[in-house]
């Protein structure tokens, strides 16, 4: 199995890319993992005590769950990949039965910050995109996707997500094979991505 992990910052393109390479290979042979179905389960507390979680810093993750999935995936066991609602602020109670495949793509913000997660990684790939466009599409997403409104999102902009992407996810960019700019389409770094895949697959 090929492990590939993607990160960056908040609105990067990260979830972008992974549609954009998957996009020409066989279904059969490309599996996706999102970190943010392993957002730790946070049932004890209320809605409001939820909202309060900063969610950007690494304690949000249930590493631990990531690391023996992708573990159980690398000896060929199927896993039931949690199901995350933004909406919520927590897990759904439902999961995704995800088989191994030839690659196994993992996205998310802060995967390259655990060094276990790191070494599972074949392939470290970081997506760039500056802050005010990453601001700008966080925004945008948020409130026609995840249920937010424009004050909600600035607030955990400035308060938390900023402060966290400074501290814990820019520094990551070292530990990358790949770093993609993205702050326009970039089809010639998919099209880079997608030829390595390929070769792996033949
Ligand atoms: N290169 C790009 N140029 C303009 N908009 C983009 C680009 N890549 C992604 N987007 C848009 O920005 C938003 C966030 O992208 P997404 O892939 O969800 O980022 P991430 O997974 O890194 O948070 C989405 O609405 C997406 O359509
Ligand atoms: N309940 C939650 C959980 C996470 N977030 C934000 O999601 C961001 C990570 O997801 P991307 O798709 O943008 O990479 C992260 O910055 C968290 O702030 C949230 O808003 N609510």
């Amino acid at each position: 199995m090929l492990t590939i992990g993607i990160a960056g910052g908040t609105g990067c393109g990260k979830t972008t890319v992974v549609n954009q390479i998957i996009e020409q290979l066989p279904v059969e042979e490309v599996g996706v993992i999102s970190q943010d179905s392993y957002y730790k389960d946070l049932s004890h507390l209320n809605y409001e005590q939820r909202s309060k979680i900063n969610f950007d810093h690494p304690s949000a993750i249930d590493f631990d769950l990531l690391h023996e999935h992708l573990e159980k995936l690398k000896k060929g066991e199927t896993i039931d990949q949690p199901v995350y609602s933004f909406k919520e602020h927590n897990r759904t109670g439902d999961a995704v039965p995800t088989p191994p495949r030839k690659v196994m793509i993992v996205e998310g913000i802060l995967i390259l910050t655990n060094p276990e997660i790191r070494e599972l990684f074949d392939i470290k790939i970081f997506v760039h995109a500056d802050s005010d466009e990453r601001l700008i599409r966080r925004l945008k997403r948020d409130i026609n996707e995840r249920g937010r409104d424009l004050q909600e999102v600035l607030d955990r902009y400035q308060n938390t997500l900023k402060p966290m992407h400074e501290q814990f996810i820019e520094p990551t960019k070292e530990y990358a094979d790949i770093i993609i700019p993205n702050n326009r389409y970039n089809t010639v770094a998919i099209d880079i991505v997608r030829t390595i895949i390929n070769e792996k697959l033949v």
